[in-house]
């Protein structure tokens, strides 16, 4: 049972469910590859590397490019010494604003679990003016495990007061890495389906899923009361 007595904590994943950040991401591996005189890689190959942190990300782009692996350790500080700033490109889904602000507004508490480092992640919430929607916020190096370890998800909803032997609330999120995580949680998750997934919508494991975000208080509602 994940019966919540006080509204539910929900909880959200970034990259791919709230903001759309591939296209800076992107951009950013780009300058940094040019930096080494290699070729850029594109939009679609590097939004299929996000979602298990820049570590990740950079191993997955040096063996795509055929970059010696000993190079990681630099090509990751060339890139975060530019990720703080990479929001140009960057949007908010559509509907996300209002979605946020209509949960707020119902009590329910609201937090962050990704695993886009923590500077950064600060950085994207103040560019949108919505950092202070969001009473817990666990980025990828804010503990030592990441997604899909349940620790990070975790954290977040005792952030955000719920109990940390049995923490309930509701988990939001676009990947395969998000699914787990909420598994290993034992909370309910809600799959963004316009995010960055790459397995079929049918064989991750979800509780419901949805492509509009004006359909989430909703949903969040029909969430809470059967689970
Ligand atoms: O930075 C990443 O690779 C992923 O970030 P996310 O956990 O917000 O999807
Ligand atoms: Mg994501």
């Amino acid at each position: 049972m994940n019966t919540c007595f006080a509204p539910c904590p929900v909880v959200f994943d970034l990259d791919g469910t709230l903001i759309d950040s591939a296209p800076d991401i992107h951009a950013t591996v780009n300058v940094v590859l040019r930096q080494r005189n290699v070729p850029p890689l594109t939009l679609d190959q590097v939004r299929g590397f996000i979602g298990g942190g820049v570590d990740l990300l950079w191993r997955r782009v040096i063996a795509a490019t055929g970059l010696p692996v000993e190079a990681h350790r630099d090509m990751v500080a060339a890139f975060m010494a530019r990720y703080e700033d990479a929001n140009a490109l960057t949007r908010l889904y559509p509907n996300v604003a209002d979605a946020l602000s209509v949960l707020a507004d119902r009590g329910y508490p609201l937090g962050i679990c990704t695993n886009k480092p923590l500077g950064p992640t600060r950085a994207i919430l103040d560019h949108f003016g919505i950092t202070g929607l969001f009473g817990a916020i666990i980025g990828g190096d804010s503990m030592p495990q990441k997604k899909p370890d349940a620790a990070p998800l975790r954290a977040a909803f005792t952030g955000l007061g719920a109990d940390p032997h049995s923490p309930k609330g509701v988990y939001v999120g676009d990947s395969e890495f998000d699914a787990e995580c909420a598994a290993n949680t034992a909370v309910p998750f809600l799959l963004y389906t316009r995010g960055y997934r790459k397995t079929p919508i049918g064989q991750m494991l979800h509780t419901a899923n949805f492509d509009d975000y004006g359909q989430l208080p909703l949903l969040v509602e029909e969430t809470v009361a059967i689970s």
